[in-house]
C-alpha cells in the first residue's frame, strides 16, 4: 500500500461526509501495520458537540475490528488556503496508539506533506504515563 493510494481512499471516503452545518468535508483513509485500510469521514449532529471528526471515524472502526497497530493516517480536507491539518482531540486519539505513526496531509495524490505523530503533538501525554 503506497502513500498515493491511501490518499486516494481518503478523497473517496471523504464523499460520504455528512456536514449539513459545515459544508466542511474531510476523509481520511488509516493504514494497519498488516496492510488492513479503515476509512473515515466526519459525521455531524444538529446538536454539534457530538460530531466526529473524519481521522476518529477512521480509528474507531479500526479499533472496533480488533486493529489497533497502526502505520500511516492520510487526511484530506475541504480547507481552502491550505492543507487540512487534524485537530488537537484528533491528535490526541492517534496518540493513543503510537507516536511514530505517519500522518499524510493531502490536497491530492500528488499534492501533500509527511509527519509523524510526535511531529504534530510533541511532548504529549499517553498511556505510559499512567
Ligand atoms: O481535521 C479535521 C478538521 C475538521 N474536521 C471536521 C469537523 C467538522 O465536521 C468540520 C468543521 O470543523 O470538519 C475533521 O473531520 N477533521
Ligand atoms: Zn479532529
Amino acid at each position: 500500500m503506497d502513500i498515493k493510494s491511501l490518499i486516494k481512499q481518503a478523497i473517496k471516503a471523504k464523499k460520504n461526509a455528512y456536514v449539513p452545518y459545515s459544508n466542511f468535508k474531510v476523509g481520511a483513509a488509516l493504514l494497519t501495520k498488516s496492510g488492513n485500510v479503515y476509512t473515515g469521514c466526519n459525521i455531524e449532529s444538529a446538536s454539534f458537540t457530538p460530531t466526529n471528526c473524519a481521522e476518529r471515524t477512521a480509528i474507531f472502526k479500526a479499533v472496533s475490528e480488533g486493529e489497533r497497530d497502526f502505520k500511516a493516517i492520510a487526511i484530506v480536507g475541504d480547507s481552502k488556503k491550505d492543507y487540512t491539518y487534524p485537530c488537537g482531540v484528533c491528535r490526541q486519539v492517534i496518540r493513543e496508539f503510537g507516536k511514530n505513526i505517519k500522518v499524510i496531509i493531502a490536497k491530492s495524490e500528488d499534492d501533500y506533506k509527511e509527519y509523524t505523530l510526535e511531529d504534530l503533538l510533541p511532548n504529549s501525554f499517553g498511556p505510559d504515563d499512567l
